[in-house]
């Protein structure tokens, strides 16, 4: 497939491509699929959050004593209906979940696209909705890294304090631990996130994280990336610190493969790596060095699942019999989360 055919090709085919996106909240689900909607065009991508299907307001939670990490305080059975319906490109209306009063606004009609991403606490909670999922994500911060997002983000923009915070995560840390963080075993791809070795002011000031990509093999690739490519040469030409490191991981019990990153690339760097990947995939990399001059290992990280997605999406194309079948190891076994903590 030439490079520019890419999106034409998505755009013109009937199929609806899922992309779930799991994590515990403030673990950047929503800052993730922003990019990923900035990467294939806001018209070919839309997002459902999984909070719009809380089964209870905040009021009603609390009197209950429950946390909406607790399945039951969900509607799987009217997300799991709403995914099918997006599937076969039929509308939905859709609720509306409102974290400024933690209460229901009325429902919106919502019309599928053809790349529709679905992130939240439980995406991959029911075998129904890992069969719609065409491919999974967890996203999996360090503890002090979440703490420090999700506190800053629930203070600045949903106006709690940082003490209601600290409090609130202590309180739904078993619920996260037995319904949340189960589902690593189910993702194609896990993210993991943590300060960087470079130093944490690094990470606060300038956005640089020691990023770590597992996943799962390639169904079948569209072209083997070689990543060495005189990898050490292109380095070198960094005017920044960088890192780069290719080993595997036990992630509950599966072996995946982990590359890591650390630092920034400025854009002659990716530049050329850009160009290589498109030589090997016949696929036009999305264009990551516009925003700015240096690129971060999460950019880096975002560059190539977002590769991933798009072989797995071509790969769906060329054989939709395969798509969306159950991949990963069931839950019960071992019952660990991604096999870190
Ligand atoms: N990749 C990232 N780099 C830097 N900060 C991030 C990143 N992802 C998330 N954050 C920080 O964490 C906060 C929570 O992220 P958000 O995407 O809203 O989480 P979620 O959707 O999982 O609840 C954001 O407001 C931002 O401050
Ligand atoms: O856990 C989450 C998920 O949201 P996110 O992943 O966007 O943080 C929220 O706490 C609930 O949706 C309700 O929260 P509240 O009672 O605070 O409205």
């Amino acid at each position: 497939m030439p490079p520019s055919d890419f999106k034409r090709v998505i755009a013109e085919s009937p199929y609806v491509f899922i992309i779930g996106v799991a994590g515990d909240s403030g673990t950047g689900k929503t800052t993730f699929t922003r990019a990923i909607r900035e990467i294939f065009g806001e018209d070919l991508v839309s997002t459902i959050t999984i909070d719009d299907y809380h089964k209870y307001d905040r009021r009603e939670r609390k009197e209950l004593g429950i946390t909406p990490l607790v399945p039951e305080a969900n509607r799987f059975d009217l997300l799991e209906e709403h995914l099918s319906d997006l599937k076969a490109g039929r509308k939905i209306v859709k609720p509306v979940y409102n974290h400024d009063n933690g209460r229901f606004d009325p429902p919106v009609p919502f019309s599928p696209t053809k790349i529709l991403i679905l992130e939240g606490l439980h995406p991959f909670i029911t075998p129904k909705m890992r069969t719609l999922i065409d491919f999974k994500l967890y996203v999996d911060p360090d503890p002090d890294v979440k703490r420090a997002w999700k506190i800053k983000r629930d203070v600045e923009r949903r106006g709690y304090s940082p003490d209601a915070v600290e409090r609130e995560m202590e309180e739904r840390k078993p619920d996260f631990e037995r319904y949340v963080a189960p589902q690593c075993l189910f993702a194609d791809a896990v993210i993991r996130i943590a300060f960087s070795k470079y130093g944490r002011e690094v990470s606060e000031e300038r956005n640089v994280y020691h990023v770590t990509l597992c996943q799962n093999k390639l169904d079948r690739s569209i072209g083997d990336v070689d990543l060495s490519i005189d990898l050490f040469g292109l380095l070198s030409l960094s005017e920044r610190d960088f890192m780069v490191e290719f080993t595997t991981e036990d992630v509950g019990g599966r072996t995946m493969g982990a590359l890591t990153f650390d630092g920034e690339l400025n854009d002659a760097v990716v530049r050329k790596l850009e160009r290589n990947i498109e030589i090997q995939t016949q696929v036009e990399p999305i264009d990551l060095v516009q925003s700015g001059a240096y690129l971060t290992a999460g950019d880096m990280a975002q560059l190539i699942l977002a590769w991933r997605i798009i072989n797995r999406r071509i790969f769906i194309e060329s054989a939709p019999e395969t798509a969306g079948g159950e991949q990963a190891a069931s839950a019960e076994r071992g019952g660990c989360r991604c096999g870190r903590r």
